[in-house]
């Protein structure tokens, strides 16, 4: 691990983007180094240069004064000489006579008596007493043998400052008798200042060895007097000197140069400037030329690392990826022209696809192992995701390689140095994607084309042009097997009228099932005696259709009404050519089943018929045109009536009586029903509380609650406000509701029946064996009646099936312990059959038709109507 991380570290390292900046760093570290280096050293070099510079101008200087001051002793102890010899007066007479004195103009020479008066002096001046001088206190206390140098004072001779060497004169016993003086400037002993080896602040100094500056020069400055420490070698100006200071010899006096440091190192200070603007200038080039080449290397290492990380990537994520991934590099000729792709890398998945190794496929270029490629477009593909580069797409049908997939999808990515071929098997999924599309265009069941496919199909062959001929074919009495024999005698029916119908087409025509019953036939009505042929295909499958089969082990005949529509004359559309097609099948129904119609423009008369009743309906309604009959129902067993169906009747005056069968469905499809059963509910509960109320028995009514009706929010409300309106018991009312109802809902039904039956209404089910219920969702009804429909009590003792099913509904009723009611009873044969089966009520025109409600009452006063 540490070994690991070592090794990583120093790899980066030696990145150049890393090591670049610390070799710049560690050159300018160097550079500068070795420049402070040298300027320190300089440093030292101008110092000793100005300190030797110092030494030489005191050497110089040192000799200076002191010849000064020996010549100055010398005129001192000759002019003592003369007046020790010769007296005071004469003396300097006979020595400037013989030019032995100083020039007057620099030196003044005097000769003082011993009582401190000048008594000769030249230049000449007027007596004067120097008798509190220090210089003639000094000597008149004591015989120092020597020369006595005064600090630079004004006297009474000289109203300017003056320096004066004095010495002791002696009478002939040695006593005192007075000092020979010599007056001179101060400046005289800095006269020599060179400003060009001293500068402009430079210093020259006679100092006394008491401290006392005798004579001071800083540049063109000259001054005395000052007191410098003990030892001191420099003035307090604020200047800072090289400075040395040497002591004259037998004269107590010491000479000062010195040299201003500033000015000294001024030369040095500039070069060090100079050398530091360059190294900056050159640290500066440096750092800037580092700079630009560690952005170049470090986008260089970037994109390394970028590089590497893509490889690292795609060599993980290929591994374990479910795509065959194939690198390729494009193979060009000499115009630079692609003419192939060699394969660089492969992963695992590409061995296993291609059944090849890695090292087989690197050795291959793409043509060579796929000759066809250029002829299915792959080859260009790839062309073009090298040139244009981005990432191009395409799904692939492999019908050329058999050890390929079928399907494959091909994701082609340019890459730096080459293309990423990305494979993909989705045979899976395309195989999914066709039998998903196959389910939505074709019928489960029968694995006919359905509706969908089938409205494409005929907006297809419309689009092509030429005559089509579109049959819409529903099977007669299909309900009767699938409600008797059940759904899965029905389905198996079902198969096999689609499977006799695929059998009579045409490979030009198209056969599909539009849904439950309904078929529809294709056909291709194009050309000489084509017309023909399709109206035999259709009667061929008429014929077919009525066939007896055998479902779940019964033998069972069906017949079809077919409404057949042609194109172009009848529709130019898939939709309209259908509707037009239902219609004339909707004729075939009526004109007894079991045969074929050709769509007329009469038949579209029904539609206008059904919109103008649907108009008449509202305005029957607000015109109050309705009326109620009553049907009586009869005791099998007593033959007394004890309910009546209520039963509804439209009056038109223009039309006469219509009957509900026709505007019910009408009244439902627009939602009128609401309003026309809760106005039938209230009427039939008035009119059986005004029987009763007249004194008749007291009847159970039955009135017929359609679905759109029972569905509806408020019923269980309306009833119970019908009820408490009219005042009729809740005992005497009963709902008729039909079994497909209940069962469209089933949840909400049984609460609704719930909540009826706690209000003590009856429920019954209506029209029984028609419907499609559950038996097992037959036990949690809180019905008490069912009815068995008058279709199968039409055609008892003359239909082993009708009769197989009234007997069936019968035994089932009373298993459940609810009674049965056979409606629709015309015969006594009917009857017999009835009663011998247990039925236990009774409704039909053997006992009555629906009736006034005045004729009902009349009615109800008489006999019972049947024996036992
Ligand atoms: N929602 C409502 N539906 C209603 C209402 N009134 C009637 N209807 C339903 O309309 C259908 C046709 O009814 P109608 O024309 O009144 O026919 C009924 C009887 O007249 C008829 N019937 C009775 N006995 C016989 C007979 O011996 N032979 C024969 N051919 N027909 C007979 O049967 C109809 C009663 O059927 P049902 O209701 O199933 O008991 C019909 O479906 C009515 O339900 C209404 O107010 N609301």
């Amino acid at each position: 691990m540490i070994v690991q991380l070592f090794a990583r570290w120093l790899r980066r390292g030696l990145d150049t983007y890393i090591s670049l900046p610390l070799f710049a760093l560690a050159l300018l570290g160097g550079l500068w180094l070795l420049s402070l280096h040298d300027i320190e050293q300089g440093r030292e070099r101008a110092r000793a240069a100005a300190v030797n510079t110092v030494g030489e101008v005191l050497g110089t200087y040192e000799a200076q004064v002191a010849r000064s001051v020996d010549s100055i002793d010398q005129t001192l102890r000759v002019i003592k000489y003369a007046v020790e010899r010769s007296g005071a007066s004469d003396a300097l007479a006979e020595l400037a006579g013989e030019g032995l004195l100083p020039p007057a103009m620099v030196f003044a020479v005097s000769v003082v008596d011993r009582d401190g008066m000048v008594v000769a002096s030249n230049p000449r001046s007027r007596p004067v007493s120097v008798a509190d001088q220090a210089y003639f206190l000094y000597h008149q206390q004591r015989d120092s043998g020597g020369i006595f140098v005064s600090h630079a004072r004004r006297d009474a001779v000289k109203s300017d400052a003056h320096l004066h060497f004095t010495r002791r004169l002696d009478d002939a016993r040695g006593n005192f008798a007075g000092i020979v003086m010599l007056e001179t400037d101060p400046a005289y002993f800095t006269s020599d200042y060179e400003r060009s080896r001293l500068g402009e602040r430079g210093m020259l100094a006679l100092v006394g060895t008491d401290g006392v500056v005798r004579a001071l020069r800083v540049g063109d400055q000259t001054s005395y007097g000052q007191q410098l420490p003990a030892g001191g070698v420099d003035v307090d100006d604020g200047v800072t000197r090289f400075a040395a200071a040497r002591e004259l010899h037998q004269v107590p006096l010491r000479v000062i140069v010195g040299l201003d440091e500033n000015e000294q190192m001024a030369r040095f200070e500039r070069e060090t400037r100079d050398k530091l603007w360059a190294l900056a200038t050159a640290s500066l080039v440096l750092v800037a030329g580092t700079a630009l080449l560690w952005m170049w290397a470090w986008q260089g290492a970037r994109n390394r690392a970028r590089v590497r990380r893509a490889r690292e990537t795609f060599a993980a994520a290929s591994a374990a990826s479910l795509d065959a991934f194939f690198v390729l590099r494009e193979v060009r000729d000499q115009s630079n022209a692609i003419i192939d792709f060699r394969f660089i890398d492969v992963n695992a998945r590409a061995e296993r696809m291609t059944g090849m190794s890695h090292g087989d496929l690197c050795s291959m270029t793409l043509l060579e192992m796929i000759p066809e490629a250029r002829k299915g477009g792959m080859f260009q593909l790839l062309v073009r995701a090298s040139e244009d580069g981005g990432v191009h797409e395409r799904e692939w049908e492999n019908t050329t390689q058999p050890r390929y997939p079928r399907w494959m999808q091909k994701q082609v990515v340019s890459v730096e140095g080459g293309i990423v071929a990305i494979v993909r098997d989705i045979t899976e999924r395309k195989l999914a994607e066709e039998r998903m599309l196959h389910l939505a265009h074709h019928d489960n069941l029968t694995g006919l084309p359905n509706r969908v496919r089938i409205t494409e199909r005929l907006n297809q062959m419309v689009a092509d042009g030429g005559a089509v001929m579109v049959a819409f074919i529903d099977l007669d009495g299909f309900k009767l097997v699938n409600d008797g024999l059940g759904h899965n005698a029905g389905d198996e029916l079902l198969k096999i009228v689609a499977e006799r119908m695929a059998g009579c087409v045409r490979t030009s025509d198209a056969v599909g099932r539009f849904g439950g019953d309904e078929f529809v036939l294709m056909l291709d009505a194009v050309g000489d005696g084509a017309p023909a042929q399709a109206t035999a295909v259709i009667e061929r499958v008429r014929h077919a259709v009525l066939q007896s089969m055998c479902v779940a082990g019964q033998k069972v005949q069906v017949s079809c009404s077919i409404g057949v529509a042609v194109y172009p004359q009848d529709g130019s559309d898939a939709e309209t050519l259908l509707m037009h097609a239902d219609a004339a099948m909707y004729r075939a129904k009526e004109l007894g089943k079991n045969n074929y119609q050709f769509y007329t423009r009469e038949m579209n008369v029904n539609i206008e018929e059904k919109l103008h009743l649907m108009e008449g309906l509202r305005i029957a309604f607000e015109r109050q045109q309705f009326h109620l009959v009553y049907q009586p129902k009869v005791e099998m067993r007593t033959g007394r009536i004890f309910g009546c169906e209520a039963l509804i009747r439209w009056h038109d005056p223009a039309r006469g009586v219509i009957g509900p069968d026709r505007f019910i469905p009408l009244a439902e499809e627009s939602g009128m029903i609401v309003a026309l059963g809760e106005w039938v509910l209230r009427t039939a509960c008035f009119q059986n509380r005004a029987w009763q109320d007249a004194g008749l028995a007291p009847l159970c009514i039955s009135v017929n609650v359609s679905p759109r009706q029972f569905e509806e929010q408020g019923l269980v409300d309306r009833v119970a406000r019908a009820l408490a309106d009219s005042g009729m018991d809740p005992r005497w009312l009963e709902l008729e509701v039909t079994e497909g109802l209940i069962m469209r809902d089933l949840a909400q039904a049984l609460d609704k029946m719930g909540q009826l039956r706690a209000m003590g209404v009856s429920l019954s089910i209506d029209d029984f064996g028609t419907g499609y219920s559950s038996l097992s969702a037959l036990k949690s009804f809180p019905i008490s009646t069912l009815k068995i429909d008058k279709s199968f009590v039409r055609d008892l003792g003359r239909s082993d099936g009708d009769e197989a099913i009234a007997s069936s509904i019968i035994g089932l009723a009373h298993r459940l312990k609810l009674r049965v009611i056979a409606e629709g009873v015309e015969t006594e044969q009917q009857r017999s059959f009835l009663s011998e089966n247990g039925c236990d009520e009774l409704q039909g025109y053997l006992i009555s038709r629906p009736l006034p409600p005045e004729r009902l009452a009349l009615m109800l006063s008489g006999p019972d109507l049947i024996a036992a």
